[in-house]
C-alpha cells in the first residue's frame, strides 16, 4: 500500500465560517503523498450543500431568530444540522492518497472500538441498527480532495428536525433535496461516550489504518493567514449563502369573507423578483393591483405586510388590511 504521510488538525473554534474556511485552506495547501484527519464542531449551525436551495432545505428565519448560523460548504448533498453534540472529520489528502475505502475502515474500526456496531450503508451514509449517525459528502480541488462527514454524539434532535423541516408554503424549486433519515446519537448505544472519547478512538484508528505519527497542524498560525481571512468573507457572504440558492416559485392563500386570495410569487436571491395575485374577490382589481407593491421586497411575511401597508398611508381598504394582518400572522416565518 502506498507510503503517505499522516498530519492531524484539530479545530478550537467552533464558528462554521473559520471552520469551513480552515477545511478549504488546507485541501488547497495538501502536499503530495498526505492526508490530513481534520475533527471540528459547529456550534448551532445549519449546512446546506453546495446545489442547495436555502429556504428550501431550511427554516432559516427560525433558525437566525434562535441565534443560529446558515452556511453553505464546497461538497455537494443536503442539509445537516450541527451543535456541540455533533463532531465532524474530514480527510484530505493528495489525489494520489486519497482512498475513502480506507476512510470508511478508519471511522467503523474506530466506532467499533468504542462499542458501536456501525456499518457504512452503501449511500453516503454510516448507519447503526438501521439509523444514520453519520452523513458523508466528498469535494474535489486542485492539489486534491476530501471526504468529510458528522457523527451524531449527542444532538438536539428535536431542534434538528424543526430547522430542517420543509417550508409550509408550496414551493417548486431546482436544486438538490436533502434525503431525510431516522436519524440517532451514539449515546444512546453507549451512554458513557463523550465527544473526546469518540475523537481518541478516530485518531487511534486513523494512526493504526496509515501509520505514522500524525504530525500536528497548529490551526492558530493558520488562522492569521491572509487567505483565510478572505476565505472567512467568503463563507460569512450572503451572496455565498444564499445567493447561489437556485430561483424558485411559492405560492400561499388564503379564504377571506370577502373572497379567496392566491399569491404567487418567483423569488431570486430571497426577494420577490416577480408576483402575481389571483383573487375571486368583488374588487379583484383592488387585490390584483398590490402585486407590484410586492416586487422586490424580501420573502417574509411581516416584511411583505409592511410593504402593502406603506402604500397606503392615509385610508387602507378593508381587504388590504387583512391581507397584511393574515402575512403578518401565518407567514412571518414563510421559510
Ligand atoms: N448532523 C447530522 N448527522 C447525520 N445526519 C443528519 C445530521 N443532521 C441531519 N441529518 C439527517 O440527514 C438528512 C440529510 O441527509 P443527506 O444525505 O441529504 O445529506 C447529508 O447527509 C450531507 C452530509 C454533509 C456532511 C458535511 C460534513 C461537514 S459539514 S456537513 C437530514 O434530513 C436528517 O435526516
Amino acid at each position: 500500500m502506498l507510503k503517505v504521510k499522516t498530519f492531524l488538525a484539530e479545530s478550537p473554534f467552533v464558528d462554521p465560517r473559520i471552520n469551513l474556511a480552515i477545511e478549504e485552506h488546507l485541501l488547497s495547501h495538501l502536499s503530495s503523498h498526505s492526508v490530513i484527519l481534520y475533527l471540528w464542531q459547529n456550534e448551532h449551525t445549519v449546512v446546506i450543500g453546495r446545489n442547495q436551495n436555502a429556504w428550501k432545505e431550511c427554516r432559516t428565519s427560525l433558525l437566525s431568530e434562535e441565534k443560529g448560523t446558515l452556511v453553505r460548504r464546497l461538497s455537494g448533498g443536503g442539509a445537516v444540522y450541527h451543535d456541540l453534540g455533533n463532531l465532524n472529520f474530514t480527510f484530505l489528502a493528495s489525489h494520489l492518497s486519497y482512498d475513502f475505502i480506507r476512510h470508511i475502515k478508519v471511522l467503523v474500526a474506530a466506532f467499533r472500538s468504542i462499542g458501536i456496531p456501525a456499518s457504512f450503508s452503501g449511500r453516503n451514509d454510516i448507519f447503526v441498527e438501521n439509523r444514520k449517525v453519520s452523513g458523508n459528502a466528498f469535494y474535489q480541488g486542485k492539489a486534491g480532495r476530501y471526504h468529510h462527514g458528522t457523527i451524531l454524539i449527542d444532538v438536539d434532535i428535536d431542534r434538528m428536525v424543526r430547522y430542517l423541516q420543509p417550508p409550509a408554503a408550496k414551493l417548486k424549486a431546482k436544486g438538490i433535496d436533502s434525503v431525510k433519515s431516522r436519524v440517532a446519537n451514539l449515546k444512546e448505544f453507549n451512554t458513557s461516550l463523550s465527544i473526546d472519547v469518540v475523537k481518541k478512538a478516530i485518531k487511534a484508528s486513523f494512526l493504526e489504518e496509515y501509520g505514522g505519527e500524525g504530525e500536528n497542524i497548529s490551526l492558530s498560525d493558520i488562522m492569521k493567514k491572509e487567505e483565510v481571512k478572505t476565505l472567512y468573507k467568503k463563507y460569512s457572504n450572503p451572496s455565498w449563502i444564499y445567493g447561489l440558492s437556485p430561483d424558485f416559485d411559492v405560492e400561499i392563500e388564503n379564504r377571506f369573507d370577502w373572497g379567496h386570495v392566491a399569491l404567487g410569487f418567483h423569488v431570486r436571491e430571497g426577494s420577490v423578483s416577480q408576483c402575481h395575485i389571483y383573487s375571486d374577490a368583488m374588487d379583484g382589481d383592488l387585490i390584483a393591483s398590490l402585486a407590484p407593491f410586492l416586487k422586490g421586497v424580501p420573502l417574509q411575511g411581516d416584511v411583505l405586510a409592511k410593504a402593502l401597508r406603506r402604500n397606503f398611508p392615509e385610508s387602507m381598504p378593508q381587504e388590504v388590511q387583512e391581507m397584511a394582518c393574515w402575512l403578518e400572522k401565518d407567514w412571518a416565518h414563510m421559510f
